[in-house]
C-alpha cells in the first residue's frame, strides 16, 4: 500500500491517467482544505461555541445547527477565490452562490451538503460533508438550470466523515480511493485504493420507526430480512443505523450492506427525505463505482434528470444483489 499524499495522489493520477486536469485538482485540493478546517472546527466541540442550534432554518424548512452555518461558510469562502469555479450551490442556501465579480471564474459548479447527519452532532456521533462536482455547460450563466444534470453528468464525488478518525473518500469516475487526515502532519494521505463493495451482505441500514409509513415492496422486504433463518431468506440479517448518510454509506463502503431511506406516506408530498443533487447522486457514483447499486427504488438514481436544485428522492443504494432484489420488489 502506497501511502502517498492526496496532493501526490491527484498529481499522479492526472499525469498517468488524464482523467484529471489542473483545474480539478486544485478544486479537489481546495474542497479537502475546507474539510480539514471543518473536522477543526467540529473537533472543537463544548470547548467552542459550536454546539446546538443556530436559531435560524435553512431552505429546507429545518433548524439550522452552528456546525451547518460554520461549514457552510468554511466551504463558500475556501472555493469562490480560487478561479475553478463558475458557482455553487449548498444544503444550506435557497438560490446557488455565484462567484463574486472580483475573482476569476472557472469551468466547474460544486454542489455540497456542508454537514451531513447533523442531528448527530450534539451528540458526538460521525457526521460528514458530501460534495459534487459538474461542468457548467458551455454559454450558460451559473444559475440554478445550470446546476440540473443528471448524476451521470458528474466528474467527481466525495465525502469526509468526521469520526474516530478524518476521511476523505473521493472517485474521479475511475475507482474509489480513501484518504486518511494525517492530524500531524495536517495533510491527507492515501490508506485504501480502488474499494470494492461486496455483492452480497447480511447487514441493512434503514430507519425502522417509519416501517408503517413505508410502500409494501418495502415493508416485504424489511421483513423477509427480519423474518430471517425461518423465513424466506433463511439466513439471519442485522441492522445498523447512525442517522448520519455519511457513516452508514461508509460502512457500506467498509464491509458492504444496503442503505434505504425510501419514500414513504409521511414524505411522499416532498419525494423522500434525502436530497438528490447534493447527498443522493454524490453517494450514488461512490457506489456505483465501488461496484454497488443505487436505485430510487424503481430506476438508477445516476439516470434522474433534476428538476430542482432542493429535489429529494427514495435512496436505496449498497450491495449489487440486495439492492437489485428490493428494486425488483418495486417493479413487480
Ligand atoms: O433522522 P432520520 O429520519 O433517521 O434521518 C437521518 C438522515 O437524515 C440526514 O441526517 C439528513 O442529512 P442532513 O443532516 O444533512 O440534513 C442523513 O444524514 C441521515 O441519513
Ligand atoms: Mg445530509
Ligand atoms: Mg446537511
Amino acid at each position: 500500500m502506497r501511502h502517498i499524499t492526496l496532493s501526490r495522489f491527484l498529481i499522479e493520477e492526472q499525469r498517468s491517467k488524464n482523467v484529471i486536469c489542473g483545474d480539478l485538482r486544485l478544486l479537489i485540493e481546495v474542497v479537502s482544505r475546507a474539510c480539514k478546517a471543518i473536522s477543526i472546527a467540529i473537533g472543537k466541540g463544548g470547548m467552542a461555541d459550536v454546539l446546538g442550534s443556530a436559531g435560524s432554518d435553512n431552505v429546507q424548512g429545518e433548524v439550522q445547527k452552528k456546525l451547518d452555518v460554520i461549514s457552510n461558510e468554511i466551504l463558500l469562502e475556501a472555493n469562490e477565490w480560487g478561479g475553478h469555479l463558475a458557482g455553487m450551490a449548498s444544503e444550506e442556501m435557497e438560490l446557488p452562490h455565484a462567484i463574486p465579480n472580483r475573482y476569476p471564474k472557472g469551468e466547474y459548479l460544486l454542489l455540497f451538503d456542508p454537514l451531513d447527519g447533523s442531528s448527530n452532532i450534539d451528540v458526538n456521533v460521525s457526521v460528514g460533508t458530501i460534495f459534487s462536482v459538474l461542468r457548467c455547460p458551455e454559454g450558460m450563466e451559473p444559475d440554478e438550470k445550470a446546476f440540473l444534470q443528471p448524476g451521470t453528468q458528474q466528474v467527481c464525488a466525495g465525502y469526509a466523515v468526521y469520526g474516530p478518525t478524518t476521511l476523505l473518500v473521493l472517485t474521479l469516475g475511475d475507482g474509489v480511493n480513501v484518504f486518511t487526515l494525517d492530524r500531524e502532519m495536517g495533510r491527507f494521505v492515501l490508506t485504501q485504493e480502488n474499494v470494492r463493495i461486496p455483492e452480497d451482505t447480511r447487514e441493512f441500514a434503514i430507519n425502522a420507526s417509519n416501517m408503517r409509513f413505508w410502500e409494501p415492496p418495502v415493508q416485504r422486504y424489511i421483513n423477509e430480512l427480519l423474518a430471517g433463518k425461518e423465513g424466506p431468506r433463511q439466513q439471519d440479517f442485522n441492522m445498523r443505523w447512525v442517522a448520519s448518510m455519511v457513516a452508514d454509506v461508509h460502512r457500506i463502503l467498509c464491509r458492504g450492506g444496503i442503505f434505504m431511506y425510501p419514500l414513504d406516506s409521511k414524505t411522499l408530498a416532498k419525494g423522500g427525505k434525502l436530497r438528490l443533487m447534493y447527498e443522493a447522486n454524490p453517494m450514488s457514483m461512490i457506489v456505483e463505482q465501488a461496484g454497488g447499486r443505487a436505485t430510487d427504488g424503481r430506476r438508477p438514481l445516476l439516470e434522474i434528470q433534476p428538476e430542482s436544485l432542493h429535489q429529494r428522492v427514495p435512496v436505496i443504494l449498497g450491495s449489487k444483489n440486495e439492492v437489485e432484489r428490493v428494486t425488483a420488489y418495486h417493479l413487480k
